[in-house]
């Protein structure tokens, strides 16, 4: 896709996302790789009211070259993108279910969302590291996520709200979705007893769509 198709499909997704409920007031950003660097939400704007020129550009070396003023959560994208090279956008929400995960979940937890159903699995993977909690925009996180990173798709960040890699812009934004679903449905199973995907079943399904 061209950085002017990105941008549009950018503008498309913030507002659906927002429309959904995914995001509310200015909460959540998004961030694309691009050959000469990366577009990236503008500070404190809303996902539901993105504007395609005033998205933000940065150049390869994470200085910003264009539109608004970044997200000050610059530090945790360039985390997710620099240690995941395959993976083409990030989106950061603070959908209300994976949120609350994560103030459930200690740090260092395995799974704190089981695999419950496949599309799970398929979109989000095996693992879902929890981060301590950071104030937002800290530059300290970024040790953390990227470590995470490094063998992890998505992570919960404690407190705060999940982040989510894809291999293209859409396809974070529907682990994103999938990941907010599946926090939902842990919650909603919560002291009962769900039957979760076996071993074998992960297995299966990571080595056919993962
Ligand atoms: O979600 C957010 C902070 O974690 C929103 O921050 P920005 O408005 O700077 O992108
Ligand atoms: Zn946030």
């Amino acid at each position: 896709m061209t950085e002017s198709e990105l941008r549009d499909l950018l503008v498309e997704l913030g507002a659906s996302l927002f429309a959904r409920g995914y995001s509310v007031g200015s909460a959540g950003n998004i961030s694309v790789r691009l050959p000469d660097g990366y577009l990236m939400t503008p500070t404190n704007s809303s996902l539901g009211r993105l504007k395609a020129e005033r998205i933000s550009k940065l150049d390869l070396d994470w200085r910003h070259i264009g539109g608004d003023k970044p997200s000050k959560e610059v530090f945790m994208h360039r985390a997710v993108l620099t240690a995941r090279p395959e993976a083409g956008a990030v989106v950061h929400l603070h959908s209300t279910h994976a949120t609350a995960i994560g103030c459930l979940a200690d740090s260092g937890e395995a799974a704190p969302i089981p695999p419950l159903t496949p599309y799970f699995v398929m979109r989000v993977g095996r693992t879902l590291p929890v981060i301590r909690y950071y104030r937002p925009g800290d530059a300290a996180m970024e040790q953390d996520i990227h470590e995470a990173a490094k063998t992890a798709r998505a992570m919960l960040l404690a407190n705060h709200g999940p982040v989510v890699s894809g291999q293209s812009l859409i396809d974070a934004v529907y682990a994103a979705e999938e990941l907010e679903e599946a926090a939902r449905l842990a919650l909603m199973l919560r002291g009962q007893s769900p039957r979760e995907l076996t071993a074998a079943q992960v297995d299966d399904l990571l080595s056919t769509f993962g």
